[in-house]
């Protein structure tokens, strides 16, 4: 239904975008055999739309276009396919293809033919439409020489348009270096390495559409899976795949793929550390034999009314025969229940003794099966097996570890006092944070399921959740700092998360009518078809055992720039990533023109990367916009000054720009002071304010970005933070630089190719 709705949807934004006109394939002319001089110029002729005329488009199901032409007409010259979002065909009785789909094989011409290797292709047409009327259209004619970069004045546009906050698809203006990795057969895992604004996350989704329509029937059952770095970037691609006609594809954080849990309390830098190291693996594998390890006491629990001790040794002898079986955690409980129980039987037959003349045991072995069974349903023999080997949720043993000062020194000898520190809380958590949550799908993994019959540690839990919940109330009441950035959120969140418990255990008692991709949300067990990854260099080894988890096939496309990394447990290289997972197999595709950034600014960012890695290319950017980027000092470089500055020159930049997206980028230190200061603002509204991690995947039109040397100063991985900053703007780019007064005018430290912007300057 959905998908139906997407598929309609996208008729009104473009439907029909190109045409191809295909020689014969007996044709010899020039433009079949190889054209043109490939030095010569595109004859690209623009033809905006003065008298707009409807759309060589049909309404869906209608049967024929409106000019009267079809999909693959055969013309004089040859063929003529229109190329659009979907496939249309007539209902004249044969089908004839109207329009074909931009992802199949017919279509595959329109993006990668070029003037050395024309293929079949005489022209090719763009045609831009809103609604259903053409408002524009670019002919290129093959016969007379052709672009390298497919339909330049239709691209041109695309990359100049103003932004509006939200991607937006490029299926019509797809570059043949793109089409290559849209288009790749490898099965395995992809990697596409480019710099920024080279398209490596316009790239990505249109592969998950492109993978949705060969491998329709496999994909629509397993779904695809896209992960991003944050909510923000999520909406800020939210739209693209179903522009595409595509909606079987689950977007998430990493942090959104424990069922049931919403990482809600922040996370210290120092913590974030710590949990997303590879060492966790082994702490929390230390952790869970742990809570298999009977205390070295003894216990006595009543028996036909009669106490009985249960030695210590003996606790630990059927602990140690459990842990030999190799099975999981919980799906050994019901082993050690009846070893206990057996154990525990011999006991009350020794109570009988012996037949004094033969010494044959007084029971037989009826009597003691009969012992046993009383005995396994015995409340106190029950609760001593489930204390002993307790069945366990993720949450119960991570809350539990980190309750606990000795379970930490236990399970983390290997960690320093500090390191340990950073894990250790002493109130249960009811909140969790987003470095929590590969953490609790490696306890899932370890512990396994809880196996039937056996006490359901979730009821128990949900009681025990409600009431941290109500501590937790209590407890951020009293501290409201400690909790996070905002107290408030704190207190609805540790209800929410019991909310969520339930929400989720109706859920799955409903009848199962839900997409795979929402199947898919709420099963941690889910394997997804296939795993796009988005800004993957950002994420820490913790978090790649999670996401290889629900890909078991690796059928996977991971995009990234190395030079980006802005986390200190992100990838050093894309080999030190994948190595653990799937050793040497996996591909890398290069992307190597830059669509985002003007010539101008490329060059600014291009001296960053230098900085970064002398080795490393920036990418090519393929216009100019004729406009240096400028630095303006700040004389008043207390934060609230810096701020106050900043957006002023971001209002004034939106007030020169009514359509289109102003980001003041600041170091994350100043973001406070940057929101009040851009909040204070009359029309401020829509000027954006983040700190550079966060900004990272975005873009608008100008960018400004506040102290460049705090950014660098403020983190290990600075320059690369810097980096990203400078890389947003599609238009204008401006640097505001504290520079006390009287002082020369020096640009700040590292930037070359920046002029420097007085009062009283446009710029
Ligand atoms: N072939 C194309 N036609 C039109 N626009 C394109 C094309 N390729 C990329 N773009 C545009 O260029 C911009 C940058 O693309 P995208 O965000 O995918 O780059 P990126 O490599 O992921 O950048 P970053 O590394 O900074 O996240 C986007 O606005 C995108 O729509």
């Amino acid at each position: 239904m959905a998908a139906g709705l997407a598929r309609l949807d996208s008729v009104e934004s473009g439907l029909c975008f190109g045409r191809l006109d295909l020689a014969d394939d007996t044709d010899t002319g020039p433009s079949a055999t190889g054209g043109p001089r490939a030095t010569e110029r595109p004859a690209v002729t623009e033809r905006p739309a003065a008298t707009e005329k409807p759309a060589g488009t049909t309404e869906h199901g209608s049967g024929r276009p409106t000019t009267g032409e079809t999909a693959t007409e055969s013309t004089r010259a040859g063929e003529r396919r229109y190329i659009g979002r979907l496939g249309l065909r007539a209902d004249d009785g044969e089908f004839t293809p109207l329009l074909i789909d931009w992802r199949a094989p017919a279509a595959r011409p329109f993006y990668v033919a070029t003037a050395l290797h024309p293929d079949r292709v005489r022209g090719r047409r763009h045609i831009r439409s809103r609604g259903r009327r053409v408002t524009g259209v670019w002919d290129e004619d093959f016969s007379s020489g052709a672009s390298e970069v497919n339909g330049d004045a239709a691209l041109l546009e695309a990359l100049t348009a103003a932004r509006t906050g939200r991607m937006s698809d490029i299926v019509p203006t797809i570059q043949a270096e793109q089409d290559e990795v849209i288009r790749a057969h490898h099965a395995g895992v992809l990697v596409v390495q480019g710099g920024p604004g080279t398209g490596k996350t316009a790239v990505a989704l249109h592969r998950a559409a492109y993978l949705l329509y060969t491998r329709r029937e496999r994909l629509a059952r397993s779904a695809v899976l896209v992960v991003g770095p944050n909510p923000t970037f999520l909406s800020y691609i939210g739209d693209v795949l179903p522009s595409l006609g595509e909606t079987g594809v689950l977007l998430a954080t990493v942090d959104q793929l424990f069922p049931g849990v919403t990482a809600r309390r922040a996370e210290s830098p120092a913590g974030a550390l710590t949990k997303g190291r590879l060492a966790m693996a082994e702490v929390l594998a230390a952790a869970v034999a742990d809570r298999g390890r009977p205390p070295a006491e003894d216990h006595v629990i009543l028996v036909d009314r009669r106490p009985m001790t249960v030695p210590a040794a003996l606790c630990t002898r059927i602990a140690e025969r459990v842990r030999d079986t190799g099975l999981r955690h919980n799906e050994a409980a019901p082993l050690f229940r009846k070893l206990l129980v057996e154990a525990l039987a011999e006991r009350v037959a020794a109570r009988y003794g012996r037949d004094v003349f033969d010494g044959e045991p007084l029971l037989t072995e009826a009597d003691l099966d009969g012992i046993r069974a009383e005995l396994a349903e015995d409340a106190d023999v029950t609760a001593l097996a489930d204390a002993l080997w307790p069945t366990l949720t993720p949450t119960a043993l991570l809350a539990g570890l980190y309750a606990s000062e000795e379970r930490l020194a236990a399970a983390a000898p290997a960690l320093s006092a500090a390191e340990r520190a950073t894990l250790h809380r002493p109130e249960a958590p009811a909140a969790w944070t987003a470095s929590d949550v590969p953490l609790l799908d490696e306890a899932a993994e370890l512990l396994g399921p809880v196996p039937p019959g056996a006490p359901d540690p979730a009821e128990a839990e949900r009681a025990e959740e409600v009431r941290l919940a109500r501590e937790a109330l209590e407890v951020a009441y009293g501290s409201r700092e400690a909790q996070s950035e905002n107290a408030d959120e704190a207190e609805e969140l540790a209800a929410w998360d019991v909310v969520d418990a339930e929400t989720l255990a109706e859920r799955q008692a409903e009848a199962d009518t839900r997409s795979a991709a929402l199947r898919a949300a709420a099963d941690r067990t889910w394997a997804f078809g296939h795993v796009v990854v988005d800004e993957a260099q950002e994420l820490s080894p913790m978090a790649w055992r999670l996401l290889m988890r629900r890909c078991p096939a690796r059928s996977m496309t991971l995009v990234g720039d190395i030079a980006q990394t802005g986390d200190p447990l992100g990838a050093p290289s894309w080999e030190a990533v994948l190595a653990p997972h799937v050793g040497e197999r996996w591909r890398l595709a290069e992307l190597s023109v830059n669509y985002r950034l003007p010539a101008e600014i490329a060059e600014v960012a291009a001296g960053v990367l230098t900085r970064i890695d002398p080795a490393r290319r920036a990418p090519r950017a393929v216009r100019s916009s004729g406009e240096r980027p400028w630095w303006r000092r700040a004389e008043d470089a207390t934060p609230a000054g810096l701020a106050a500055r900043g957006a002023a020159l971001a209002a004034a930049e939106r007030a020169a720009l009514p359509e289109g997206r102003v980001a003041l980028l600041v170091p994350r230190s100043l973001l406070p002071a940057a929101r009040r200061a851009v909040g204070a603002l009359a029309d401020g509204g829509d000027v954006v304010v983040l700190d550079p991690a966060t900004a990272k995947g975005l873009e608008f039109d100008v960018v400004l970005v506040v102290d460049p040397e705090r950014v660098v100063a403020e983190s290990p991985r600075g320059l690369n933070d810097l980096y990203v900053a400078l890389t947003r703007p599609t238009h204008r780019l401006g640097l505001l630089h504290p520079t006390p007064p009287g002082a020369p005018p020096t640009p700040p430290a590292g930037l070359t190719g920046l002029t420097e912007a007085r009062d009283g300057d446009g710029g």
